[in-house]
Protein backbone atom coordinates (compact mmCIF):
# COMPACT_ATOMS: atom_id res chain seq x y z
CA UNK A 1 0.00 0.00 0.00
CA UNK A 2 1.60 2.92 -1.25
CA UNK A 3 -0.77 5.76 1.00
CA UNK A 4 -0.50 3.69 3.90
CA UNK A 5 3.02 2.03 4.29
CA UNK A 6 3.00 2.39 7.40
CA UNK A 7 0.05 1.73 9.16
CA UNK A 8 0.28 -1.20 7.34
CA UNK A 9 3.30 -2.60 9.30
CA UNK A 10 1.24 -2.50 12.61
CA UNK A 11 -1.62 -4.73 11.21
CA UNK A 12 -1.01 -8.25 13.39
CA UNK A 13 0.33 -6.30 16.42
CA UNK A 14 -1.56 -5.62 19.43
CA UNK A 15 -2.13 -1.13 18.61
CA UNK A 16 -3.25 0.09 22.30
CA UNK A 17 -4.87 3.66 21.99
CA UNK A 18 -4.34 5.13 25.65
CA UNK A 19 -7.24 7.45 25.35
CA UNK A 20 -10.84 7.49 25.54
CA UNK A 21 -11.57 10.37 23.49
CA UNK A 22 -13.82 9.18 20.29
CA UNK A 23 -12.06 12.25 18.31
CA UNK A 24 -8.82 10.43 18.61
CA UNK A 25 -10.40 7.29 17.86
CA UNK A 26 -12.02 8.14 14.95
CA UNK A 27 -8.70 9.80 13.60
CA UNK A 28 -7.24 6.91 13.79
CA UNK A 29 -9.46 4.64 12.61
CA UNK A 30 -10.44 6.51 9.55
CA UNK A 31 -6.61 5.55 8.64
CA UNK A 32 -7.29 2.75 8.61
CA UNK A 33 -5.58 1.72 12.35
CA UNK A 34 -6.72 -1.54 13.91
CA UNK A 35 -6.53 -1.27 17.71
CA UNK A 36 -8.28 -1.69 21.56
CA UNK A 37 -9.10 1.57 23.48
CA UNK A 38 -7.72 1.16 27.37
CA UNK A 39 -8.30 4.50 28.67
CA UNK A 40 -5.34 5.80 30.78
CA UNK A 41 -5.83 5.83 34.74
CA UNK A 42 -3.06 8.69 34.80
CA UNK A 43 -4.28 11.15 36.72
CA UNK A 44 -3.58 14.74 35.43
CA UNK A 45 -2.14 16.43 37.92
CA UNK A 46 1.71 17.37 36.69
CA UNK A 47 2.14 20.84 37.93
CA UNK A 48 2.42 22.96 34.77
CA UNK A 49 5.05 24.82 37.08
CA UNK A 50 7.80 22.35 36.39
CA UNK A 51 7.75 22.51 32.66
CA UNK A 52 10.04 24.97 30.38
CA UNK A 53 7.37 25.36 27.54
CA UNK A 54 3.79 24.20 27.46
CA UNK A 55 4.32 21.64 24.74
CA UNK A 56 6.99 19.63 27.48
CA UNK A 57 4.00 19.19 29.44
CA UNK A 58 1.67 17.99 27.05
CA UNK A 59 4.55 15.64 25.66
CA UNK A 60 5.32 14.43 29.16
CA UNK A 61 1.29 14.11 29.95
CA UNK A 62 1.15 11.64 27.07
CA UNK A 63 4.19 9.83 28.28
CA UNK A 64 2.71 9.04 31.34
CA UNK A 65 -0.38 7.96 30.09
CA UNK A 66 1.04 5.34 27.98
CA UNK A 67 3.26 4.16 29.92
CA UNK A 68 0.69 3.38 32.56
CA UNK A 69 -1.19 1.36 30.01
CA UNK A 70 1.92 0.06 28.92
CA UNK A 71 2.58 -1.37 32.64
CA UNK A 72 -0.98 -2.14 33.66
CA UNK A 73 -2.10 -4.36 30.76
CA UNK A 74 0.49 -7.56 31.38
CA UNK A 75 -0.74 -7.61 34.68
CA UNK A 76 -4.58 -6.46 34.82
CA UNK A 77 -5.06 -7.65 31.00
CA UNK A 78 -2.48 -9.94 31.48
CA UNK A 79 -1.47 -9.58 27.29
CA UNK A 80 1.29 -7.32 26.43
CA UNK A 81 0.67 -4.92 23.80
CA UNK A 82 3.18 -4.30 21.49
CA UNK A 83 2.51 -0.73 20.82
CA UNK A 84 0.93 1.92 23.40
CA UNK A 85 -0.16 5.28 22.06
CA UNK A 86 -0.80 8.32 24.60
CA UNK A 87 -1.84 11.80 23.87
CA UNK A 88 -2.41 14.91 25.00
CA UNK A 89 -3.85 18.34 23.54
CA UNK A 90 -3.44 21.36 25.16
CA UNK A 91 -4.42 25.05 24.14
CA UNK A 92 -2.26 27.87 24.95
CA UNK A 93 -2.65 32.03 25.00
CA UNK A 94 -1.06 34.46 26.64
CA UNK A 95 1.26 32.44 28.66
CA UNK A 96 -1.46 30.50 30.02
CA UNK A 97 -2.42 26.21 29.64
CA UNK A 98 -6.10 25.50 28.93
CA UNK A 99 -7.15 22.30 29.02
CA UNK A 100 -11.22 20.81 29.29
CA UNK A 101 -13.12 23.58 31.18
CA UNK A 102 -14.50 22.31 34.64
CA UNK A 103 -17.97 24.15 34.41
CA UNK A 104 -19.67 26.64 32.20
CA UNK A 105 -17.87 29.86 34.30
CA UNK A 106 -14.68 28.28 33.32
CA UNK A 107 -15.76 27.61 29.53
CA UNK A 108 -16.39 31.19 29.53
CA UNK A 109 -13.15 32.16 30.82
CA UNK A 110 -11.35 30.30 28.32
CA UNK A 111 -13.21 31.40 24.94
CA UNK A 112 -13.27 34.87 26.09
CA UNK A 113 -9.60 34.69 26.54
CA UNK A 114 -9.37 33.50 22.83
CA UNK A 115 -11.80 35.65 21.22
CA UNK A 116 -10.18 38.07 18.76
CA UNK A 117 -6.91 36.33 19.19
CA UNK A 118 -4.32 33.59 17.78
CA UNK A 119 -3.59 30.87 19.88
CA UNK A 120 -1.54 27.47 19.97
CA UNK A 121 -3.02 23.99 19.96
CA UNK A 122 0.13 21.45 20.77
CA UNK A 123 -0.46 17.97 21.14
CA UNK A 124 2.12 15.70 22.80
CA UNK A 125 2.08 11.97 21.68
CA UNK A 126 4.00 8.94 23.26
CA UNK A 127 4.60 5.97 21.27
CA UNK A 128 5.61 3.12 23.23
CA UNK A 129 6.85 0.26 21.86
CA UNK A 130 6.90 -2.56 23.90
CA UNK A 131 9.41 -5.64 23.83
CA UNK A 132 8.74 -9.25 25.61
CA UNK A 133 12.10 -10.59 26.39
CA UNK A 134 12.11 -12.80 29.58
CA UNK A 135 11.16 -9.70 31.36
CA UNK A 136 9.38 -6.90 29.18
CA UNK A 137 11.74 -3.90 27.72
CA UNK A 138 9.86 -0.71 26.49
CA UNK A 139 10.63 1.99 24.32
CA UNK A 140 9.20 5.72 24.00
CA UNK A 141 9.30 7.79 21.25
CA UNK A 142 7.52 11.42 21.43
CA UNK A 143 7.03 14.38 19.91
CA UNK A 144 4.25 17.00 19.42
CA UNK A 145 2.73 18.96 16.82
CA UNK A 146 1.58 22.83 17.25
CA UNK A 147 -0.70 24.14 15.17
CA UNK A 148 -1.92 28.18 15.29
CA UNK A 149 -5.88 29.12 15.22
CA UNK A 150 -7.21 32.47 14.93
CA UNK A 151 -10.62 33.47 16.47
CA UNK A 152 -12.93 35.77 15.72
CA UNK A 153 -13.86 38.77 18.09
CA UNK A 154 -17.19 36.57 19.53
CA UNK A 155 -19.76 38.58 20.95
CA UNK A 156 -21.43 37.61 24.21
CA UNK A 157 -24.20 36.56 22.63
CA UNK A 158 -22.54 33.85 20.77
CA UNK A 159 -20.34 32.96 23.47
CA UNK A 160 -23.11 31.76 25.79
CA UNK A 161 -25.10 30.54 22.68
CA UNK A 162 -22.01 28.22 21.92
CA UNK A 163 -21.42 27.11 26.10
CA UNK A 164 -25.18 26.71 26.29
CA UNK A 165 -24.56 24.06 23.51
CA UNK A 166 -22.68 21.69 25.79
CA UNK A 167 -20.01 21.17 23.38
CA UNK A 168 -16.69 23.19 25.03
CA UNK A 169 -16.79 20.68 27.99
CA UNK A 170 -14.93 17.89 27.25
CA UNK A 171 -12.42 19.53 24.89
CA UNK A 172 -9.27 21.32 25.44
CA UNK A 173 -10.07 25.22 25.09
CA UNK A 174 -13.16 24.61 25.77
CA UNK A 175 -14.14 24.19 22.06
CA UNK A 176 -14.64 21.29 19.30
CA UNK A 177 -12.99 22.53 15.69
CA UNK A 178 -14.53 19.61 13.96
CA UNK A 179 -18.39 20.66 14.98
CA UNK A 180 -20.22 23.73 15.98
CA UNK A 181 -17.11 25.41 17.28
CA UNK A 182 -15.50 25.24 13.78
CA UNK A 183 -17.87 28.77 13.22
CA UNK A 184 -15.45 30.83 15.67
CA UNK A 185 -12.47 30.53 13.94
CA UNK A 186 -10.90 32.44 11.38
CA UNK A 187 -8.27 30.61 10.36
CA UNK A 188 -5.65 27.81 10.43
CA UNK A 189 -2.28 27.47 10.46
CA UNK A 190 -0.95 23.87 10.32
CA UNK A 191 -2.25 20.15 10.76
CA UNK A 192 -6.01 20.93 11.42
CA UNK A 193 -6.63 17.12 12.88
CA UNK A 194 -4.11 18.32 15.73
CA UNK A 195 -6.58 20.96 16.70
CA UNK A 196 -9.25 17.85 16.99
CA UNK A 197 -7.08 16.11 18.82
CA UNK A 198 -4.32 13.96 16.82
CA UNK A 199 -1.65 14.81 14.79
CA UNK A 200 -1.85 12.14 12.35
CA UNK A 201 0.73 13.09 9.73
CA UNK A 202 3.52 13.37 12.39
CA UNK A 203 1.98 10.66 13.90
CA UNK A 204 2.62 8.46 10.51
CA UNK A 205 5.75 10.16 9.77
CA UNK A 206 7.31 8.80 13.22
CA UNK A 207 6.28 5.21 12.60
CA UNK A 208 7.85 5.57 9.39
CA UNK A 209 11.00 6.67 10.90
CA UNK A 210 10.53 3.24 13.60
CA UNK A 211 9.72 1.00 11.34
CA UNK A 212 11.25 1.87 7.57
CA UNK A 213 13.87 4.36 7.66
CA UNK A 214 16.02 3.25 11.17
CA UNK A 215 19.20 1.85 10.15
CA UNK A 216 18.75 0.07 13.97
CA UNK A 217 15.17 -1.20 14.00
CA UNK A 218 15.87 -4.70 14.24
CA UNK A 219 14.07 -6.03 17.39
CA UNK A 220 18.21 -7.61 18.52
CA UNK A 221 19.42 -4.14 18.27
CA UNK A 222 16.22 -1.80 19.34
CA UNK A 223 17.35 0.36 21.70
CA UNK A 224 15.33 -0.33 25.21
CA UNK A 225 15.36 0.71 28.72
CA UNK A 226 15.58 -2.35 31.26
CA UNK A 227 13.43 -2.16 34.01
CA UNK A 228 15.14 -4.81 35.85
CA UNK A 229 18.53 -4.41 36.98
CA UNK A 230 20.77 -7.02 37.00
CA UNK A 231 24.17 -5.68 38.79
CA UNK A 232 26.65 -8.20 37.75
CA UNK A 233 25.57 -8.41 34.03
CA UNK A 234 25.55 -4.53 34.23
CA UNK A 235 28.97 -4.47 35.49
CA UNK A 236 30.56 -6.79 33.15
CA UNK A 237 29.24 -4.69 30.23
CA UNK A 238 30.41 -1.95 31.84
CA UNK A 239 34.03 -2.79 32.31
CA UNK A 240 34.05 -3.91 28.68
CA UNK A 241 32.79 -0.47 27.31
CA UNK A 242 35.53 0.98 29.55
CA UNK A 243 38.51 -1.27 28.43
CA UNK A 244 37.55 -1.22 24.84
CA UNK A 245 37.49 2.98 25.27
CA UNK A 246 40.69 2.91 27.24
CA UNK A 247 42.21 1.16 24.46
CA UNK A 248 40.83 3.20 21.62
CA UNK A 249 41.91 6.07 23.70
CA UNK A 250 45.44 4.80 24.67
CA UNK A 251 46.24 3.65 20.72
CA UNK A 252 45.22 7.31 19.09
CA UNK A 253 47.84 8.64 20.99
CA UNK A 254 50.80 6.40 19.95
CA UNK A 255 52.13 9.10 18.22
CA UNK A 256 52.69 11.30 21.80
CA UNK A 257 55.97 8.96 21.68
CA UNK A 258 57.05 11.27 18.60
CA UNK A 259 56.98 14.20 21.48
CA UNK A 260 58.89 12.20 23.94
CA UNK A 261 57.38 9.60 26.30
CA UNK A 262 54.67 10.55 28.12
CA UNK A 263 52.61 8.39 30.07
CA UNK A 264 49.15 7.32 28.76
CA UNK A 265 47.52 8.29 31.81
CA UNK A 266 48.81 11.37 32.52
CA UNK A 267 47.59 12.29 29.45
CA UNK A 268 44.51 10.98 29.74
CA UNK A 269 44.19 12.78 32.94
CA UNK A 270 44.95 16.02 31.54
CA UNK A 271 42.75 15.82 28.75
CA UNK A 272 39.77 14.73 31.04
CA UNK A 273 37.89 17.98 30.80
CA UNK A 274 37.34 17.74 27.62
CA UNK A 275 35.62 14.05 27.79
CA UNK A 276 33.45 15.45 30.64
CA UNK A 277 32.47 18.11 29.14
CA UNK A 278 31.58 16.36 25.85
CA UNK A 279 29.51 14.32 28.24
CA UNK A 280 27.79 17.38 29.26
CA UNK A 281 27.68 19.35 26.51
CA UNK A 282 25.53 16.88 24.97
CA UNK A 283 23.18 15.84 27.71
CA UNK A 284 22.54 19.53 28.35
CA UNK A 285 21.77 19.97 24.74
CA UNK A 286 19.79 16.96 24.75
CA UNK A 287 21.29 14.78 22.06
CA UNK A 288 20.68 11.14 24.45
CA UNK A 289 17.03 12.64 25.14
CA UNK A 290 16.80 13.41 21.48
CA UNK A 291 17.78 10.01 19.52
CA UNK A 292 16.14 8.07 22.65
CA UNK A 293 12.69 9.26 20.84
CA UNK A 294 13.95 9.10 17.50
CA UNK A 295 17.12 6.99 17.24
CA UNK A 296 18.56 6.80 13.57
CA UNK A 297 19.31 10.29 12.94
CA UNK A 298 21.80 12.17 10.98
CA UNK A 299 23.66 15.15 11.89
CA UNK A 300 22.42 17.49 10.04
CA UNK A 301 18.50 16.38 11.59
CA UNK A 302 20.30 16.12 14.90
CA UNK A 303 22.25 20.12 14.40
CA UNK A 304 18.20 20.81 13.15
CA UNK A 305 16.65 19.44 16.36
CA UNK A 306 19.30 20.82 18.95
CA UNK A 307 19.51 24.22 17.15
CA UNK A 308 23.21 23.95 16.79
CA UNK A 309 25.64 24.29 13.70
CA UNK A 310 25.76 21.17 11.70
CA UNK A 311 29.89 21.34 11.96
CA UNK A 312 29.63 21.73 15.76
CA UNK A 313 27.06 18.65 16.14
CA UNK A 314 28.94 16.42 13.76
CA UNK A 315 32.08 17.21 16.43
CA UNK A 316 30.12 16.50 19.37
CA UNK A 317 28.66 13.49 17.89
CA UNK A 318 31.46 11.80 16.83
CA UNK A 319 33.12 12.63 20.02
CA UNK A 320 30.61 10.61 21.98
CA UNK A 321 31.01 7.40 19.70
CA UNK A 322 34.73 7.83 20.62
CA UNK A 323 33.60 7.32 24.41
CA UNK A 324 31.14 4.59 23.45
CA UNK A 325 28.30 6.97 24.36
CA UNK A 326 26.51 6.73 20.80
CA UNK A 327 26.49 4.42 18.16
CA UNK A 328 26.92 5.40 14.15
CA UNK A 329 26.08 3.27 11.19
CA UNK A 330 25.74 4.97 7.93
CA UNK A 331 26.14 8.52 9.52
CA UNK A 332 22.40 7.72 11.19
CA UNK A 333 22.81 7.78 15.01
CA UNK A 334 21.57 6.14 18.05
CA UNK A 335 22.31 5.64 21.94
CA UNK A 336 24.36 3.01 22.96
CA UNK A 337 22.66 0.54 25.82
CA UNK A 338 25.11 2.46 28.44
CA UNK A 339 23.38 5.71 27.40
CA UNK A 340 20.10 4.15 27.09
CA UNK A 341 20.17 3.52 30.78
CA UNK A 342 21.88 6.03 32.02
CA UNK A 343 21.90 9.08 29.96
CA UNK A 344 18.49 9.96 28.81
CA UNK A 345 16.71 11.68 31.10
CA UNK A 346 13.46 8.94 31.41
CA UNK A 347 15.23 6.13 31.86
CA UNK A 348 14.58 4.45 34.93
CA UNK A 349 17.79 4.53 36.34
CA UNK A 350 18.98 8.11 34.56
CA UNK A 351 22.09 9.81 35.79
CA UNK A 352 20.82 12.61 33.81
CA UNK A 353 19.88 14.78 37.00
CA UNK A 354 23.28 14.15 38.48
CA UNK A 355 25.23 15.36 35.55
CA UNK A 356 23.32 18.55 34.73
CA UNK A 357 24.06 18.81 38.47
CA UNK A 358 27.65 18.46 38.18
CA UNK A 359 28.08 20.35 34.75
CA UNK A 360 25.93 23.59 36.73
CA UNK A 361 26.94 23.36 40.34
CA UNK A 362 30.14 21.23 41.40
CA UNK A 363 32.28 22.38 37.87
CA UNK A 364 32.41 25.34 38.92
CA UNK A 365 33.15 24.76 42.24
CA UNK A 366 35.82 22.31 41.55
CA UNK A 367 36.84 25.27 39.16
CA UNK A 368 37.94 27.00 42.90
CA UNK A 369 39.63 23.80 44.02
CA UNK A 370 43.09 25.33 45.07
CA UNK A 371 41.05 27.61 47.04
CA UNK A 372 39.44 24.97 48.73
CA UNK A 373 42.36 23.27 49.63
CA UNK A 374 44.34 26.34 50.54
CA UNK A 375 41.35 27.47 52.64
CA UNK A 376 39.62 24.20 53.51
CA UNK A 377 36.12 25.60 52.98
CA UNK A 378 33.14 25.08 50.21
CA UNK A 379 33.69 27.60 47.38
CA UNK A 380 30.17 28.67 46.92
CA UNK A 381 30.81 32.07 47.11
CA UNK A 382 33.70 32.22 45.02
CA UNK A 383 31.72 30.21 42.14
CA UNK A 384 28.43 31.84 42.42
CA UNK A 385 29.12 34.96 44.06
CA UNK A 386 26.80 34.15 47.26
CA UNK A 387 28.11 33.22 50.79
CA UNK A 388 26.59 29.61 51.83
CA UNK A 389 25.57 30.94 55.58
CA UNK A 390 22.54 28.21 55.43
CA UNK A 391 24.16 25.47 53.17
CA UNK A 392 20.76 24.72 51.51
CA UNK A 393 18.54 27.63 52.15
CA UNK A 394 21.34 30.06 50.50
CA UNK A 395 23.01 27.45 47.51
CA UNK A 396 19.98 25.57 46.30
CA UNK A 397 16.80 26.15 47.19
CA UNK A 398 16.37 30.00 47.02
CA UNK A 399 16.07 29.52 43.29
CA UNK A 400 13.22 27.22 41.99
CA UNK A 401 14.86 25.38 38.95
CA UNK A 402 18.40 25.31 41.11
CA UNK A 403 16.61 23.93 43.30
CA UNK A 404 14.71 20.75 40.94
CA UNK A 405 17.98 20.54 39.67
CA UNK A 406 19.67 19.46 42.84
CA UNK A 407 16.53 17.27 43.57
CA UNK A 408 16.58 15.67 40.21
CA UNK A 409 20.32 15.03 40.90
CA UNK A 410 19.98 13.21 44.39
CA UNK A 411 17.21 11.67 42.97
CA UNK A 412 19.45 10.17 40.01
CA UNK A 413 21.60 8.84 42.62
CA UNK A 414 19.44 7.35 44.82
CA UNK A 415 17.67 5.55 42.54
CA UNK A 416 20.24 3.75 41.20
CA UNK A 417 21.70 2.81 44.91
CA UNK A 418 18.37 3.01 46.73
CA UNK A 419 18.10 -0.66 46.10
CA UNK A 420 21.55 -1.68 47.36
CA UNK A 421 21.11 0.21 50.64
CA UNK A 422 17.65 -1.38 51.50
CA UNK A 423 18.71 -4.42 51.05
CA UNK A 424 22.19 -4.23 52.91
CA UNK A 425 20.67 -5.67 56.11
CA UNK A 426 18.25 -7.37 57.73
CA UNK A 427 15.48 -4.83 58.91
CA UNK A 428 12.53 -7.18 58.69
CA UNK A 429 12.13 -6.05 62.69
CA UNK A 430 11.67 -2.77 61.97
CA UNK A 431 8.33 -1.79 61.32
CA UNK A 432 8.50 2.53 60.70
CA UNK A 433 11.55 4.00 59.87
CA UNK A 434 12.31 7.98 59.08
CA UNK A 435 14.42 9.06 56.27
CA UNK A 436 15.96 12.15 57.49
CA UNK A 437 16.40 14.95 54.59
CA UNK A 438 14.83 11.77 52.67
CA UNK A 439 14.37 14.75 49.69
CA UNK A 440 12.36 13.04 46.68
CA UNK A 441 11.71 9.72 48.92
CA UNK A 442 13.39 7.99 46.25
CA UNK A 443 15.19 5.25 49.04
CA UNK A 444 12.25 5.43 51.14
CA UNK A 445 10.17 4.31 48.36
CA UNK A 446 12.72 1.13 47.44
CA UNK A 447 12.71 0.24 51.37
CA UNK A 448 9.08 0.24 51.28
CA UNK A 449 9.69 -2.52 48.10
CA UNK A 450 12.56 -4.60 50.10
CA UNK A 451 10.55 -4.55 53.49
CA UNK A 452 6.82 -5.40 52.66
CA UNK A 453 5.70 -4.31 56.56
CA UNK A 454 7.71 -0.89 56.88
CA UNK A 455 6.27 2.56 56.50
CA UNK A 456 8.34 5.42 55.91
CA UNK A 457 8.03 8.78 56.77
CA UNK A 458 10.43 10.98 54.84
CA UNK A 459 11.39 14.40 56.88
CA UNK A 460 13.06 17.14 54.66
CA UNK A 461 12.87 21.05 54.51
CA UNK A 462 9.40 22.42 53.59
CA UNK A 463 11.06 23.47 50.01
CA UNK A 464 11.55 19.74 49.54
CA UNK A 465 8.66 18.27 50.49
CA UNK A 466 6.19 20.63 48.26
CA UNK A 467 7.84 19.58 45.44
CA UNK A 468 8.07 16.08 46.32
CA UNK A 469 4.98 14.57 44.56
CA UNK A 470 7.04 15.54 41.04
CA UNK A 471 9.15 12.44 42.23
CA UNK A 472 6.61 10.10 43.24
CA UNK A 473 6.36 6.83 41.19
CA UNK A 474 3.72 5.94 39.77
CA UNK A 475 2.69 2.76 41.38
CA UNK A 476 3.01 3.26 45.39
CA UNK A 477 0.80 2.18 48.23
CA UNK A 478 0.53 5.19 51.13
CA UNK A 479 3.49 3.51 53.24
CA UNK A 480 5.61 6.47 52.03
CA UNK A 481 4.43 9.83 53.81
CA UNK A 482 6.21 13.12 53.91
CA UNK A 483 6.77 15.99 56.55
CA UNK A 484 8.33 19.66 56.45
CA UNK A 485 10.37 20.64 59.39
CA UNK A 486 13.92 21.13 60.20
CA UNK A 487 15.99 18.58 61.52
CA UNK A 488 18.18 20.49 63.50
CA UNK A 489 15.42 22.43 65.31
CA UNK A 490 12.17 20.19 64.87
CA UNK A 491 10.72 17.54 66.56
CA UNK A 492 11.83 14.22 65.24
CA UNK A 493 8.84 11.71 63.76
CA UNK A 494 8.59 8.92 66.06
CA UNK A 495 10.37 5.60 64.38
CA UNK A 496 12.55 2.71 65.26
CA UNK A 497 14.86 2.97 62.26
CA UNK A 498 16.41 6.44 61.08
CA UNK A 499 17.81 6.43 58.27
CA UNK A 500 20.42 9.44 56.90
CA UNK A 501 21.46 8.96 53.62
CA UNK A 502 24.45 11.52 52.53
CA UNK A 503 23.38 13.57 55.62
CA UNK A 504 26.47 13.49 58.07
CA UNK A 505 28.72 14.38 54.99
CA UNK A 506 27.15 17.55 54.50
CA UNK A 507 28.18 18.44 57.95
CA UNK A 508 30.92 19.45 60.79
CA UNK A 509 31.30 17.49 63.73
CA UNK A 510 29.30 19.59 66.11
CA UNK A 511 26.02 19.70 63.60
CA UNK A 512 26.52 15.95 63.11
CA UNK A 513 26.65 15.61 67.35
CA UNK A 514 23.16 17.95 67.47
CA UNK A 515 21.46 16.00 64.87
CA UNK A 516 22.97 12.75 66.06
CA UNK A 517 21.58 13.31 69.77
CA UNK A 518 18.41 14.23 68.48
CA UNK A 519 18.35 10.61 67.19
CA UNK A 520 19.56 9.17 70.29
CA UNK A 521 17.34 10.94 72.60
CA UNK A 522 13.91 9.47 70.29
CA UNK A 523 15.01 6.05 70.32
CA UNK A 524 14.94 3.14 72.79
CA UNK A 525 17.01 0.36 73.07
CA UNK A 526 17.17 -2.12 69.66
CA UNK A 527 16.20 1.10 67.39
CA UNK A 528 18.79 1.52 64.75
CA UNK A 529 20.60 4.73 62.49
CA UNK A 530 20.94 3.37 58.90
CA UNK A 531 23.82 5.18 57.66
CA UNK A 532 23.96 5.59 53.38
CA UNK A 533 27.81 7.46 52.30
CA UNK A 534 30.30 7.03 50.69
CA UNK A 535 33.06 5.66 53.00
CA UNK A 536 36.56 6.89 52.57
CA UNK A 537 38.43 3.74 54.27
CA UNK A 538 38.26 1.78 50.95
CA UNK A 539 40.30 4.97 49.38
CA UNK A 540 39.29 4.31 46.19
CA UNK A 541 38.88 7.12 43.49
CA UNK A 542 36.01 7.67 43.77
CA UNK A 543 35.68 8.26 47.58
CA UNK A 544 39.13 10.24 47.87
CA UNK A 545 37.41 12.40 44.84
CA UNK A 546 33.76 12.77 46.65
CA UNK A 547 36.38 14.23 49.14
CA UNK A 548 37.48 16.55 47.57
CA UNK A 549 33.53 17.27 46.45
CA UNK A 550 32.24 17.69 49.71
CA UNK A 551 35.25 20.15 50.79
CA UNK A 552 34.49 22.20 47.51
CA UNK A 553 30.50 22.20 48.05
CA UNK A 554 29.12 21.83 51.61
CA UNK A 555 30.52 22.42 55.36
CA UNK A 556 31.15 18.97 56.23
CA UNK A 557 33.72 15.78 54.60
CA UNK A 558 33.37 12.33 54.25
CA UNK A 559 34.42 10.12 56.98
CA UNK A 560 35.71 6.53 57.34
CA UNK A 561 33.78 3.65 58.99
CA UNK A 562 35.71 4.44 62.49
CA UNK A 563 34.49 8.22 62.23
CA UNK A 564 31.09 7.37 62.00
CA UNK A 565 30.88 4.40 64.50
CA UNK A 566 32.94 7.20 66.76
CA UNK A 567 30.31 10.09 66.31
CA UNK A 568 27.43 7.36 67.00
CA UNK A 569 29.05 5.82 70.02
CA UNK A 570 28.93 9.12 71.56
CA UNK A 571 25.00 9.01 71.26
CA UNK A 572 24.56 5.62 72.70
CA UNK A 573 24.55 3.66 69.29
CA UNK A 574 26.70 0.59 68.58
CA UNK A 575 26.71 -3.40 67.60
CA UNK A 576 28.09 -1.69 64.44
CA UNK A 577 27.83 -3.12 60.61
CA UNK A 578 29.43 -2.24 57.60
CA UNK A 579 28.08 -3.57 54.16
CA UNK A 580 30.21 -2.53 50.86
CA UNK A 581 27.51 -2.33 48.43
CA UNK A 582 29.96 -1.57 45.24
CA UNK A 583 27.72 1.35 44.57
CA UNK A 584 27.58 5.06 45.19
CA UNK A 585 26.93 4.58 48.61
CA UNK A 586 27.99 1.76 51.48
CA UNK A 587 25.29 0.95 54.22
CA UNK A 588 26.32 1.31 58.22
CA UNK A 589 24.02 -0.20 60.41
CA UNK A 590 24.22 0.72 64.47
CA UNK A 591 21.98 -0.09 67.02
CA UNK A 592 21.00 1.97 70.30
CA UNK A 593 21.98 0.19 73.16
C1 LIG B 1 22.70 15.57 50.12
S1 LIG B 1 20.96 15.59 50.19
C2 LIG B 1 20.61 13.88 50.43
C3 LIG B 1 19.22 13.50 50.01
C4 LIG B 1 18.83 12.05 50.23
N1 LIG B 1 18.97 11.62 51.59
C5 LIG B 1 19.64 11.15 49.30
O1 LIG B 1 20.57 10.50 49.71
O2 LIG B 1 19.28 11.13 48.12
C6 LIG B 1 20.64 16.31 51.77
C7 LIG B 1 19.17 16.42 52.09
O3 LIG B 1 19.04 16.92 53.43
C8 LIG B 1 18.01 17.88 53.47
N2 LIG B 1 18.24 18.82 54.57
C9 LIG B 1 19.25 19.68 54.70
N3 LIG B 1 19.14 20.38 55.85
C10 LIG B 1 18.02 19.91 56.46
C11 LIG B 1 17.38 20.23 57.69
N4 LIG B 1 17.89 21.16 58.49
N5 LIG B 1 16.26 19.56 58.01
C12 LIG B 1 15.74 18.62 57.17
N6 LIG B 1 16.31 18.27 56.00
C13 LIG B 1 17.43 18.91 55.65
C14 LIG B 1 18.13 18.55 52.12
O4 LIG B 1 16.96 19.25 51.78
C15 LIG B 1 18.41 17.38 51.21
O5 LIG B 1 17.25 16.78 50.75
Amino acid sequence: MVLNPVISKLSGKLVVLASASPRRLEILRNAGLRFEVVPSWFKETLDKRLFKSPQEYAVETAKQKALEVARRMPFKHLKTPDIVIGADTIVTVDGLILEKPVDKDDAYRMLSRLSGKEHSVFTGVAIVLCHEKEKIDYQLIDFYEETKVKFADLSEDMLWEYINSGEPMDKAGGYGIQALGGMLVEFVHGDFLNVVGFPLNHFCKQLDLIYNRCPFSSDEESASVELHHNTSEMLKQEFGVLRSWLKKYFRGYSTVKTLGYISHFVFVFITFPTLLQALFTASKMGVFDLLQRKPGLDAAQVAQEIKAAVKGTEGLLGACVSLGLLQSKEKFYKNTDLATRYLWSDSPFSLHGYIQHCNETLWPLFSHLESAVREGTNQHERAFGKKANDLFQDTYYNNQSVKLRFMNAMHSIAKVTGKAVATAFDLSSYKTACDLGGCTGAIAYELTKAHPEMSVTVFDLPEVVEMSEHFHPSHTDNRVSFVAGDFFKDELPKADLYILARILHDWPDEKVHILLKKIGDACTPGCAVLLAETMLDGQTAYSALQGLNMLAQTEGMERTESQYADLLSKHGFGDTRVVRTMNFLDAFLAVKM
